[in-house]
């Protein structure tokens, strides 16, 4: 009886705030993509150099308005964070047809994680990369872009959306939910045989070229992008993301993180530790003791002490 009251009460709430900025994040994600297409096929790709090796265009620039005004429109008291500073970035004022209302409706119907179900506006923050891999977008290395929608409560990255904008000419939204699952893609283990370690194509340099020595005998892939790298794993092919250096934000993790702790991978520092996902980052929000990440069945305690000895060669030679 007991159970009955508590199922017609959670009808009447409708469904959890987390389950809902996940179908946000889906609905979002397939309009921004759309965005992104719509731009690399005018041709006109505005790029800026916001640094050094640090690009933007303007595909970064309208992903990001499309994606944050939906979400303050329909969420106005939960936390959000963006890459793109710039005045034009954040222009909110953004045409009708940018403001998604819709919500995706299977993920609508997912059994929230009891832990997730009580979460308030202003426990959550969104970490928004409106397009990931822009070195590679502007040589027309497209299948190398994401766009990276975190939803994290309090530290945690609880849930995420990777949207591949090219794939297959359409794009894909994969997703996942700690304590629920993933989908939008098959999950599939790496090979058992050889170990794959997938690292940066455009930010290697001769200090991650000696860190990467060490992980030897195995095969190195470089690819551009964070959510392209972890969708290595998830797709299995490749054991672990491997990322010895400073450079990567909260904006690049947070989804990846989520979506492949939501698989059964693991996503932390060269320390093994987990990075902070709350609000008070954005003052700060470098990862700067590199990226770690490794598939479901890749025990990351073990890779971390592997890596750990590495660090130990390479300090002992310098
Ligand atoms: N040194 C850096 N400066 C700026 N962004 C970086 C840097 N290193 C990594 N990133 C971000 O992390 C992503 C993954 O890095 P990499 O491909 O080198 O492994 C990059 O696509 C970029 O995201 P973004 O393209 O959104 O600016
Ligand atoms: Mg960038
Ligand atoms: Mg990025
Ligand atoms: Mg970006």
């Amino acid at each position: 009886m007991h159970n009955f009251f508590c199922l017609v009460y959670k009808m009447a709430q409708g469904p959890a705030l987390v389950c809902r900025l996940l179908a946000s994040s889906v609905s979002v994600a397939h309009k921004a993509g759309k965005i992104i297409r719509d731009v690399m096929q005018k041709g006109d790709l505005g790029i800026i150099d916001k640094g050094e090796n640090d690009l933007q265009t303007e595909a970064d620039r309208s992903a990001q308005r499309c994606i944050v005004a939906s979400f303050k429109n329909l969420y106005p008291n939960v936390n959000i964070v963006a890459e793109e500073v710039d005045k034009i970035s954040q222009n909110l004022d953004v045409p009708a047809d940018w403001l998604i209302t819709d919500l995706d409706p299977k993920i609508l119907d997912l059994e929230c994680p009891k832990s997730l179900q009580g979460v308030t506006e202003d426990q959550v923050t969104i970490w928004i990369d409106p397009l990931d891999g822009t070195s590679e977008f502007t040589k027309g290395l497209i299948d190398h872009v994401t766009i990276l929608i975190g939803v994290c409560v309090n530290d945690e990255a609880v849930a995420g959306v990777i949207y591949q904008p090219f794939w297959q000419n359409r794009g894909r939204a994969l997703w996942g939910l700690v304590g629920s699952g993933v989908g939008g893609f098959e999950l599939k283990e790496p090979p058992q045989t050889k170990k794959v370690y997938v690292t940066t194509r455009s930010h290697y340099d001769k200090a991650i070229e000696k860190f990467i020595d060490g992980l030897k005998p195995c095969e190195i892939i470089r690819v551009g992008g964070a959510g392209n790298k972890v969708l290595y794993i998830l797709e299995g092919k490749a054991h672990a993301y491997v990322y010895p250096s400073a450079g990567c934000k909260r904006w690049d993790t947070a989804a990846p993180e989520a979506v492949l702790r939501a698989a059964g991978g693991e996503l932390t520092d060269v320390y093994g530790n987990k990075y902070s996902y709350s609000k008070e980052n954005e003052k700060d929000p470098l990862n700067k003791y590199g990226v770690f990440a490794t598939a479901p069945s890749y025990n990351h305690t073990e890779f971390m002490k592997l890596i750990s000895d590495i660090q130990s060669k390479n300090e002992k030679n310098d």
